[in-house]
């Protein structure tokens, strides 16, 4: 039922109304309708600048650059590491530079990066209390703007770095610039408002930076909570590598199955707990019909852990990926599914392998907090799901 519905036309657009949080911070591909050309267009964008040759090709040295720093600054971290603020940073720093061809070092200033947590926080808890926010939306509409209007700072630095750029490309070639920078391009060619392209600009940097960061982080304190799956993902790493330091290839990470199936476990506790779709027109799905203008709710933190779906489903086990297909695919959806379905997988997927290879061959990981277990986890429900008390974590190198 939910692949049908997944990949139904009529059903692919995300209702304002369960959205309204990030509608006010977002216009591109994400919150606007699948009938409207602005999404045609920039979804159009984020599959090209995010196909897989392009990941390996331009954005590898990246990944690689950015994760060598975040290991050497665990490494320097004495009093134990706060991976959430880490890994925020240094995701922003790879969306900055893979996405606005912009050099940042935010693993150095984490009041930078606090900010940007407040925000993305204030936005989620806006999107998930829409029923109630709704109608106070025109009160809180300048007060959000007030707000947004601390990235101002970061606005300038950014837009005034894609004016310099702009002006040492006079003839552009459209394929080889960045995608922050095409973007303004269009928008500047059609006459389009700056709020919209601050808004989209904004969308960038937000769905590159804060989901990768929010999840690095999280499968990082996993990770540190899970001493025996830490172990049997070190030996992974220890077969393709012993002793070579090498930085690993794609081939190596296509090597990497038990860390495959590691995130993929992660990904069944920590995914978007929710998708909202709205009906466009009469939608008829083995013989049930759902009316134009239905919100539909895919609850999919309920699915994830469901004993119909999931053998043992509260117990921490990447080996259950083994047998996919005794799963349902559609019981596992964290990067979304249809033609809404997250075009940054890959991306995001490649970042996280390069970064944990690094981690794991380098580091072994536990709790500051010595008894802190798998079982002492909270989760908190955003926009995608998170711990909501990450543990510090003491860092020992291996040798
Ligand atoms: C671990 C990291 C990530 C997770 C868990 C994630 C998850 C998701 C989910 C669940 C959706 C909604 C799907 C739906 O409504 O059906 C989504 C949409 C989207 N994501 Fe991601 N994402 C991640 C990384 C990224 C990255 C790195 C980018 C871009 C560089 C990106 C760009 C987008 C865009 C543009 C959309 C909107 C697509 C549309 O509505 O057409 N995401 N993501």
């Amino acid at each position: 039922m939910i692949e049908k519905l997944s990949f139904h036309p009529n059903l692919a657009d995300k209702p304002h109304a369960a959205y309204i949080g990030f509608q006010l911070c977002l216009e591109g591909p994400f919150s606007a309708l699948c009938s409207d050309n602005v999404w045609k267009q920039r979804r159009k964008d984020f599959s090209n600048y995010l196909k897989k040759s392009r990941v390996e090709n331009d954005y590898y040295k990246t990944f690689i650059k950015c994760s060598d720093r975040m290991v050497n600054i665990m490494l320097e971290s004495s009093s134990g590491v706060d991976s959430n603020a880490l890994c925020a940073a240094v995701a922003h720093d790879v969306a900055l530079k893979s996405m606005f061809s912009i050099e940042t070092s935010l693993v150095y200033h984490p009041e930078i990066v606090a900010l940007l947590t407040r925000i993305k926080e204030v936005a989620s808890i806006l999107t998930l209390n829409s029923p109630i926010i709704s109608p106070l939306f025109r009160i809180l509409q300048p007060l959000a703007d007030i707000m947004f209007g601390k990235l101002v700072e970061l606005r300038k630095l950014i837009l005034g770095e894609i004016d310099n750029q702009l002006k040492s490309n006079q003839q552009p070639l459209q394929e080889e610039l960045p995608l922050s920078i095409n973007m303004i391009l269009r928008i500047r060619r059609d006459n389009e408002s700056e709020k919209r392209m601050f808004k989209q600009l904004h969308e960038v940097f937000l769905t590159s930076g804060h989901t990768v960061g929010t999840k690095l982080a999280n499968v990082i304190s996993l990770l540190g909570v899970l001493p025996d799956i830490q172990e049997r993902a070190w030996q992974e790493q220890d077969e393709i590598f012993g002793n070579d330091i090498r930085d690993p290839t794609i081939a190596d990470l296509n090597q990497m199955k038990f860390l495959d199936r590691f995130l993929k476990e992660c990904y069944r506790f920590l995914g978007p707990p929710f998708l909202a779709k709205m009906a466009t027109a009469d939608i008829n799905v083995d013989g049930i019909t759902i009316p134009r203008g239905t919100l539909v709710i895919y609850l999919l933190r309920f699915i994830k852990l469901h004993p119909k779906y999931w053998r043992n489903p509260n117990i921490f086990d990447p080996d259950r990926f083994l047998d996919e297909d005794d799963y349902l695919k559609c019981s596992y959806t964290p990067f979304g599914i249809g033609v809404r379905s997250c075009p940054g997988e890959y991306f995001a997927t490649m970042f996280m392998k390069i970064t944990l290879s690094k981690i794991l061959r380098r580091l072994k990981l536990r709790p500051v907090e010595k008894d802190f277990r798998f079982e002492d986890i909270k989760f908190k429900s955003f926009l995608l799901l998170e711990v909501e008390n990450s543990p510090m974590l003491e860092v020992e190198e291996r040798i």
